[in-house]
């Protein structure tokens, strides 16, 4: 018989270097195991202790283990897991015995885990079948001091990419509760393939409250749907529809914004039927991102910097990122000044934003790119149409989300689908707090749009209504050079056409970027044709 599939939602690997004072190995799993929800598997991994010592330990802690129904794997020892007769090993690639032979001794039933670092790993690990692959390190951690160069989100959904569907995985290595939601998004692979689980060390073993540490990674994980793109399909006729799911669900648009712009943010979330909050207020995070139809912006035009604002942001990321609604991130002024890049890559780096806009030198900065010098927070501006394409394109491929560069022209991709867009208005960087609003529109889009749907769609819709109001403000302006009154205009057409029966379909002017290297237009460049209604964009 194989072994049963493992529920590997909540991994948890001990160790005896980086325990709170006054608690042991037994002492920090026995309190795990009394929390509502413990760890799904356990493994024991002690590298410094005598065959003796740590069957003994062993046999402790199966005794726990075993009383709760949890699963006891052994690290390394097969000859520590026969001993005490518990459900399995994890082994490595340096370790005495290989995969086929630990079968061999612990037979069809027992649990069998291997780690995988890189693809040459994962093919010869395949021909082996393991029960489950231990895919790691994520991050840096300091718990495994000889540990292989991280691999980042992206290097473990491109291991997940490569396997069968039914072989199980869980990701290892510097995974918390801040980051573990942006470890499940971001590794989720197109087809749908997803992690297993997360296993962590120090997350619980180093906290001094583990139950704590495990009930909230619990919560954590077992928000559904854990939504990424896996349908990159577009139709250009759903344009309209995405605008008018705004009046159907009346999105909310939570804000942490800078203070320039906050008055204009509301008006135009107002503006297009949405609602605007405002809040700063970690406290009330939790109820605000548990509301239906809610999305996200983070603006950080005007941080204080240091850890109180870090975590003013990430504590609001983590809220929304929980309840999987989108978050719209905008590094206002990411290429102007170190702190801001810093502090730009910390959120970036910890939660999952699900769409990043930023003008070019933010999206430069962001992509750890060499930025033009940069005065203030306006964008440098330097960089042709086909590379800012490709930047944009690799961006989201690294976050696997939607990154906006907004400009001239704007650019959007889902790291599959690169698209352009030329509508707007030169009076839309004349105007302080247009640029960050046009975040707010897309968050209340994305917010009302169906949850298992790309959201592209979406972000192009709003930007592409956005831009056409901008337009037509313009020439309401006949000539004359008025940014107040184009400002006020500008909202007017706002709220006009999303309430019209308007057809933005035939008023966008979208291009897919095909061939990064050689912008092939379709669709229709300014003053074209349109794009034709039923048509995915990409047949047009
Ligand atoms: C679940 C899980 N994944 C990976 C590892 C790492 O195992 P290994 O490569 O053998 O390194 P050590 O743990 O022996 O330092 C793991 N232990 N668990
Ligand atoms: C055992 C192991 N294998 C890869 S990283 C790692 C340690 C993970 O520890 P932490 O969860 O504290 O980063």
């Amino acid at each position: 018989m194989p072994p049963p599939r493992p529920n590997l939602e909540l991994y948890l690997v001990t160790d005896s270097v980086n325990l709170p004072p006054n608690s042991t190995v037994y002492s920090q799993v026995e309190a795990c195991l009394s929390a509502k929800h413990p760890p799904t598997v356990i493994q024991l991994r002690e590298k410094h202790l005598s065959t003796a010592k740590f069957i003994e330990l062993a046999r402790d802690i199966y005794a726990l283990t075993s009383k709760h129904g949890v699963p006891l794997l052994i690290n390394d020892r097969v000859d520590v897991a026969l001993a005490v007769g518990c459900e399995g090993v994890h082994l490595g690639w340096d370790d005495m015995v290989d995969v086929p032979t630990a079968r061999k001794l612990l037979g069809p039933e027992k649990i069998i885990g291997l780690s995988v670092s890189d693809h040459e790993q994962l093919e010869k690990a395949l021909e082996m079948d393991p029960t489950y692959l231990g895919i790691g390190p994520v991050f840096s951690t300091p718990t495994k001091s000889d540990h292989n160069p991280p691999l980042g989100t992206s290097g473990v959904r491109s291991l997940l990419s490569a396997m069968p569907s039914t072989m199980q995985a869980v990701a290892i290595g510097g995974i918390n509760h801040d980051n573990v939601q942006r470890v499940l998004f971001q590794s989720k692979d197109i087809s749908g393939k997803r992690l297993d689980g997360i296993a962590v060390v120090s997350a619980i073993m180093a906290s001094p409250l583990p139950v704590g540490a495990c009930n909230l990674l619990h919560e954590t994980i077992n928000w559904p749907p854990l939504f990424v793109p896996t349908d990159y399909s577009i139709r250009a006729e759903d344009f309209p529809i995405y605008r008018d799911n705004i009046h159907k669900h009346k999105p909310l648009v939570h804000h942490i914004t800078n203070n320039v712009v906050k008055s204009i943010s509301a008006n135009i979330t107002l503006a297009i039927g949405a609602s605007p909050v405002m809040s700063e207020n970690p406290a009330e995070f939790a109820d605000l991102a548990a509301l239906p139809n809610v999305g996200c912006v983070l603006n950080m035009g005007t941080f204080t910097g240091g850890r109180e604002s870090l975590e003013l942001f990430l504590g609001a990321l983590r809220e929304h990122n929980v309840r999987g609604n989108p978050v719209i991130f905008d590094p206002v002024g990411a290429g102007a000044t170190n702190a801001r890049r810093e502090f730009a890559q910390m959120i970036v780096g910890t939660g999952y934003c699900t769409i990043i806009k930023g003008n070019e030198g933010e999206i430069r900065s962001l992509a750890g790119l060499e930025t033009a010098k940069m005065r203030g927070v306006d964008g440098a501006g330097e960089g042709g149409s086909e590379e800012l394409a490709e930047i944009v394109h690799d961006l989201a491929s690294l976050e696997n989300n939607i990154v906006l560069m907004t400009g001239p022209k704007d650019y959007i991709s889902n790291g599959a689908r690169t698209f352009c867009l030329s509508n707007g208005s030169k009076y839309q960087s004349r105007v302080t707090g247009i640029g960050c609003a046009l975040g707010s529109v897309i968050a209340a889009f994305c917010a009302a749009a169906p949850v298992d749907e790309s959201l592209i769609g979406p972000v192009i819709s709003a930007v592409g209504m956005y831009n056409i109001a901008a337009e037509r403000a313009e020439k309401l302006m006949e000539g004359s050079d008025q940014p107040g009154k184009w400002a006020t205009a500008f909202v007017d057409c706002l709220a006009t056409m999303t309430m019209s029966n308007e057809n933005l379909t035939e008023l966008i002017a979208a291009q897919e970027v095909e061939e990064l290297r050689n912008l092939e237009k379709w669709g229709r460049p300014t003053g074209g044709e349109g794009l034709k209604e039923g048509e995915d964009l990409a047949d047009a």
